[in-house]
């Protein structure tokens, strides 16, 4: 099997082209080729499908071979190879994922894709609706804002014996935000499986630990469902922007600073829509037996 080997800020994934390859078991694929000792080393497996909605079907599944909604910094990497490729030969083109069709804008450099502009859409604050499931054991509270409904917002929640304050944000896939005094001071791989399968998330949850800068800068660490750190989550750094945004921490357009680079993001109030732009980069190219 053809792949590529592409990452946006450090979070890197294979690529497979699904217009000409087919992968039998992508769940499986996605394990084996993810292993960093015995396989090709990525945080997932990215499979670019035909779709009859868009100019492609983005197919992505995480390190442990669980399926992904959507993933902000693979969709620029999807963008990235079907134009580099001459398969898709917009500078807007759409891609489908299973939370829906985006839209994209593609810098191009030299006859190649450097940067890309997505519109991520709109968050989704409401607890029920992002498959939060808090309980009063939790002490995790529900509020209401202004104009935007029910929302978990800086809300203490109870983590391995421990109050963290979390706003939760759907970006497509759900997020856990927390404000912390250090992120790089904390032992991600200790705490963050606590998050993820805490009982409030009955579907798992990526979650990003911040530090507020000033109004304009954030910086990051992610733990990612099914992926463990990565060093950059493109969703998850939407879902810092909203939530700084909403619990009054940064204006409405603010860099977060990730542990493999930046992303810009925007939350326009008007359209209610989510913008994100950063890097996609072609590493490598392989051919791989499964
Ligand atoms: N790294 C991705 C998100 C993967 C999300 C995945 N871990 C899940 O929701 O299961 C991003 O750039 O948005």
């Amino acid at each position: 099997m053809k792949f590529t080997k592409m990452h946006g800020c450090g979070n890197d994934y294979v690529y497979v082209n699904g217009f000409e390859e087919t992968v039998q078991d992508p769940e499986k694929a996605a394990v084996f080729i993810s292993d960093r000792h015995f396989g090709v080393g990525s945080d997932g497996l990215i499979i670019i499908r035909p779709s009859r909605t868009a100019d492609c079907f983005m197919d992505m599944y995480n390190a442990d071979g669980s399926r992904g909604k959507m993933c902000g910094n693979g969709i620029r990497c999807v963008a990235k190879y079907v134009y580099d490729h001459g398969m898709v030969q917009k500078e807007r083109m759409t891609v489908e994922t299973l939370s829906g069709v985006k839209t994209l804008d593609l810098h191009v450099k030299d006859g190649k894709v450097e940067t890309v502009r997505v519109d991520m859409g709109s968050p989704v604050l409401e607890p029920e609706k992002i498959s939060v499931r808090p309980r009063e054991a939790d002490g995790c509270l529900i509020s209401e804002k202004k104009p935007y409904g029910r929302v978990i917002l800086d809300a203490p929640l109870n983590v391995n014996g421990q109050s963290w304050p979390v706003t939760c944000v759907s970006m497509g896939n759900p997020h856990c935000v927390t404000r912390v005094r250090d992120p790089y001071g904390l032992d991600l791989p200790a705490i963050g499986p606590h998050f993820e399968h805490h009982p409030i998330f009955p579907e798992g949850v990526n979650t990003e630990f911040i530090h507020v800068d000033d109004r304009e800068n954030v910086r990051m660490r992610v733990w990612e469902r099914g992926s463990g750190e990565t060093w950059a989550c493109g969703t998850g750094a939407c879902a810092v922007g909203v939530a700084c945004i909403l619990n009054g921490w940064t204006d409405r357009k603010v860099l977060v600073h990730l542990r493999g680079g930046d992303l810009l993001v925007e939350w326009d109030e008007e359209k209610n829509t989510v913008f994100m732009t950063g890097p996609a980069v072609t590493v490598f190219e392989g051919e791989i037996r499964l």
